[in-house]
């Protein structure tokens, strides 16, 4: 088997195994400790650009199937297990991991010590990562990932390009694609929207114009402040229509009304984050896929108001704002992979938009 190697900008060297594409990439490496769900981090457009490593020591074991996927095609740069399954055993497998990856071109990277890898990127913090072959002098990879421009246009690259309609006699709703996961679309049709998708670049204006009853914010990959056209669309409808944002939307929410973000050391990602409900002093354990954070202190100026923590390190996970119709929060209700325990979500949103409606009707009636 070809021996390939991960070299980290610090220079730490992980030498291992090749699999999947053999071609060369580089990319923020960050690790998840989901146990399940590879086939749905994988496909998660918010890994875009990024060399992901799963902690769980076997990967591939249930193989490749046709349903669980998040987006056509991955985004993810690179992919880095302990042991992966060249013979996986299920009833929906399609394919192997390795031919999986290979037919997208990514590479993998087996038989490293992910604990080691991991325990590396808690210290140091997220940095940027190189694979390629064995023989590549490490100086030189070193040198060649400090030439690499960082890039700012993930969500270009994971959003629609076109207006799409998911039909459904339902709520009307326009979710604004980010780079999402279908988790999401998932959760909107299953309870009967109608769901218009448009483009993170979609005006104020067109959006009005398709009346929704509601607007979703979906997830999406690298540094919410990339995204300032986003920003100043939700500052444009919030109020009149009610909002839910989901993780990058959450984060796009928070910079709407005026809070502010922060990328954190090594990002949360993972099937079993607690986090606090402080409203009703409730505790969930969450799916999470985020490296950025909205600063806490930052809400004090806002019309904004925290409703969630994270347990571990208390950072922002919900917030809604005092007045207008609008919430969010950083982790993922829409789960895939991960606990479904915050899926209520997705129905309180729809009772926001019907209380909105109810109230707006009044409103004419008694004007
Ligand atoms: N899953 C997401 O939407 C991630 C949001 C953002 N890209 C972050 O890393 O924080």
């Amino acid at each position: 088997m070809l021996k390939r190697k991960l070299v980290l900008e610090n220079g730490t060297v992980f030498i291992g195994s090749g699999f999947g594409s053999d071609r060369e990439i580089s990319g923020e490496v960050v690790f998840n400790t989901s146990m399940t769900g590879y086939q749905e981090i994988i496909s998660d457009p918010s890994y875009c650009e990024q060399i992901v490593t799963l902690t769980y020591p076997l990967i591939g074991n249930y193989g490749i199937n046709r349903d669980d996927f998040e987006t056509v095609a991955p985004f993810i740069n690179g992919l880095i297990v302990k042991e992966y399954s060249e013979y996986p055993s299920n009833f929906r497998c399609d394919e192997t991991i390795d031919s999986f990856l290979k037919a997208h071109n990514i590479p993998g990277l087996a038989g490293i010590d992910t604990r080691k890898l991991t325990k590396c990127i808690r210290k140091a913090g997220t940095m940027r990562g190189y694979i390629a072959n064995e023989e590549v002098p490490d100086d030189e990879i070193i040198r060649r990932l400090q030439q690499i421009p960082v890039r700012h246009d993930q969500v270009k690259q994971t959003s629609t390009s076109k207006p799409y309609i998911v039909p459904g006699r339902g709520r009307r709703i326009v979710l604004i694609d980010f780079g999402m996961k279908h988790g999401i679309l998932r959760e909107l049709t299953k309870r009967d929207c109608h769901v218009t998708v448009v483009p993170y670049n979609y005006s104020a204006d067109n959006i009005l114009r398709l009346k929704p009853d509601g607007i979703m914010l979906t997830n999406g990959p690298g540094d919410p402040q990339d995204v300032p056209e986003a920003i100043e669309t939700i500052q444009r409808v919030i109020g009149a229509i009610p909002i839910f944002g989901i993780c990058l939307g959450h984060q796009l929410l928070a910079l709407a009304c005026g809070a502010k973000t922060e990328k954190m050391k090594f990002g949360h990602r993972g099937g079993n984050h607690p986090v606090k409900d402080i409203l009703h002093g409730k505790t969930f354990l969450t799916s999470q896929n985020h490296g950025y954070a909205v600063n806490t202190a930052s809400l004090a100026n806002t019309d904004l108001e925290l409703t969630q923590i994270a347990l571990n390190d208390h950072s922002v996970e919900g917030i809604r704002h005092k007045v207008f119709p609008a919430f969010s929060v950083q982790y993922h209700p829409e789960s895939s992979p991960g606990p479904e325990d915050s899926n209520y979500l997705f129905d309180d949103f729809l009772r926001l938009i019907d209380q909105t409606i109810t109230k707006q009707q009044e409103e004419k009636v008694y004007a």
